[in-house]
């Protein structure tokens, strides 16, 4: 889906996609060189993250082993709720594997902060990230990010996998929402 095909709900476009494609290929460079012989578990948080994890994955020249955890704190809002809530747990056991965490975006921080300490908390050899978009002036909780991608600035973005109450992943770049979409939703 285009922007076009929702312009009576975006205000701009923020992120084209040749600058996603662009930005997803050199991370993937950088963590073939730094993972190769590791074989690394790529972690993906849904549902946010999938079409990052796609476009990276294909992207990497490196053989890499793929699991999903569910995370949501969002719901239906574009305020984090403060709480963490797992949807679906990994099938993969991660003690004493290297870690690599593919995230859509950091905000608070706080599903990232919370993932990271529960895969140390599981035995993960180590955790690093790659996040595709960043809002620093929104954090919460400090967050560490080897692979970081766009800086963005305060404002709720969709596309590109990233949802406003579940709609909007489809568009193929990643746009600010009309603030008239969502007035009027519970603080
Ligand atoms: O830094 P934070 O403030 O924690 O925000 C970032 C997280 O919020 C979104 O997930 P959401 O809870 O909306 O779930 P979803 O990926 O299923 O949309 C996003 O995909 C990140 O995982
Ligand atoms: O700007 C955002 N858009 C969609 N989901 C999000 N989760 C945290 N920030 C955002
Ligand atoms: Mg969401």
């Amino acid at each position: 889906m285009r922007i076009a095909d929702v312009k009576e709900d975006i205000d701009h476009e923020l992120v084209s996609r040749e600058q996603i494609d662009s930005k997803i290929q050199e991370m993937a460079a950088r963590v073939s060189d730094d993972y190769r012989d590791k074989n690394p578990l790529v972690i993906a948080v849904l549902k946010g993250a999938v079409n990052t994890l796609v476009a990276f994955t294909e992207a990497l020249s490196i053989p890499v082993q793929i699991d999903f955890m569910s995370l949501s704190s969002y719901g239906s809002g574009t305020k984090s709720s403060g709480t963490v809530t797992v949807r679906q747990d990994l099938s993969a056991d991660v003690r004493g594997r290297h870690i690599l965490i593919v995230e859509d975006i950091i905000d608070s921080g706080r599903t990232l902060a919370w993932l990271v300490a529960e895969l140390k908390r599981r035995g993960a050899a180590s955790v690093e990230v790659f996040a595709l978009l960043n809002k620093p002036s929104r954090r919460e909780v400090d967050v560490d990010v080897k692979y970081p991608g766009y800086e963005i600035p305060d404002e709720f973005v969709v596309g590109f996998g990233l949802d406003y109450d579940e709609h909007y992943r489809n568009l193929e770049s990643i746009a600010v929402l009309k603030p008239s979409v969502y007035q009027g939703e519970q603080a």
